[in-house]
């Protein structure tokens, strides 16, 4: 899979380089088209255009507040309640609106799954955590749901340490073992997208090890959008990073080129660490 990266030189502006980011020969499977979005007034995010390649680890880098989480919040539409959002511009999910009035948000979040920095299993069992979402789905016959459980505790990489313990409260496991079931949990419906706002940051170095394997060996099942503070992170798991700064998208391309020759010195500053 080749990036078909944007043209612009070190030293120009945001905007210049942001304008296009498209994956000439890579299908996306995500598509923000001049996305911006304001807080009461406030711009959080202006004016984005990038693509999320399908099957790939795109990682969202950038300083506190730069809008990470906002962006990763509004591939879900989590700010639907908040009244005092203004959107701009779309984002679209295998060519489809995510805001289009006929879309159906409870189906948006079954396809576009979201893991958050602390782990927040459900006060039940492990098995009813990972089953919670079939249910809700309508009957299913037992033997399938539990092979469904099954296949998602494997696919979070849990089934072997809980195995013989699926009817015990989720509150006993530790906190990555939880991590890694609020990620079951999510891969019981077959999302399309996995979205993941810092999901080892409360996580200890060998949980969050075990968690940045996970991500690595699922893309081959479904598309990943990694939201993190840690560069080396960043590095070791994504097939590209989109740096944000001040809301705006700096730069964007294959992980390597960003991390080893970023075409701006603004992206070089943050990640050498120059910029806090
Ligand atoms: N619910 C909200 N209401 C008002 N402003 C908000 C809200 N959520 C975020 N913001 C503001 O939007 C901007 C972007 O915030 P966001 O949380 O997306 O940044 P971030 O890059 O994820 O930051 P961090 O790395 O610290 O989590 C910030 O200025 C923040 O204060």
């Amino acid at each position: 899979m080749q990036a078909s990266l944007p043209k612009s030189a070190p030293g120009s502006s945001a905007s210049d380089s942001a304008a296009v980011m498209h994956f000439a020969t890579t299908e996306s499977c995500l598509d923000i088209n001049d996305f911006s979005l304001a807080y009461a007034g406030v711009p959080a995010l202006q004016h984005l255009s990038l693509q999320v390649p399908r099957h790939r680890v795109t990682a969202f880098i950038g300083p506190s507040g730069c809008g990470k989480s906002t962006l990763l919040r509004a591939i879900n539409r989590l700010h639907d309640l908040n009244e005092s959002v203004t959107l701009s511009g779309n984002i679209q999910l295998e060519g489809r609106d995510i805001h289009a009035p006929q879309l159906n948000v409870a189906e948006l979040r079954r396809r576009v799954g979201m893991v958050f920095q602390n782990p927040n299993p459900f006060p039940m069992s492990i098995y009813e955590n990972v089953a919670f979402g079939l249910r809700l789905q309508g009957r299913m016959p037992k033997r399938k749901r539990d092979d469904t459980v099954e296949w998602a505790l494997q696919s979070a990489a849990l089934w072997e340490e809980v195995k013989d313990r699926l009817y015990r409260s989720a509150w006993t496991l530790s906190g990555g073992q939880q991590q890694r079931l609020v990620i079951a949990r999510t891969l019981a419906v077959r999302p399309d997208v996995l979205l993941l706002d810092e999901p080892a940051s409360a996580l200890d170095p060998i949980s969050t090890l075990k968690i940045e394997e996970l991500i690595r060996n699922l893309k081959s099942q479904l598309t990943l959008v990694l939201v993190t503070h840690n560069m080396q992170q960043a590095a070791r798991v994504s097939d590209y990073t989109a740096f944000l700064q001040g809301g705006e998208l700096v730069e964007y391309g294959p992980t390597d080129s960003v991390f080893t020759n970023p075409r701006l010195q603004r992206t070089e500053n943050y990640i050498t660490g120059r910029m806090a």
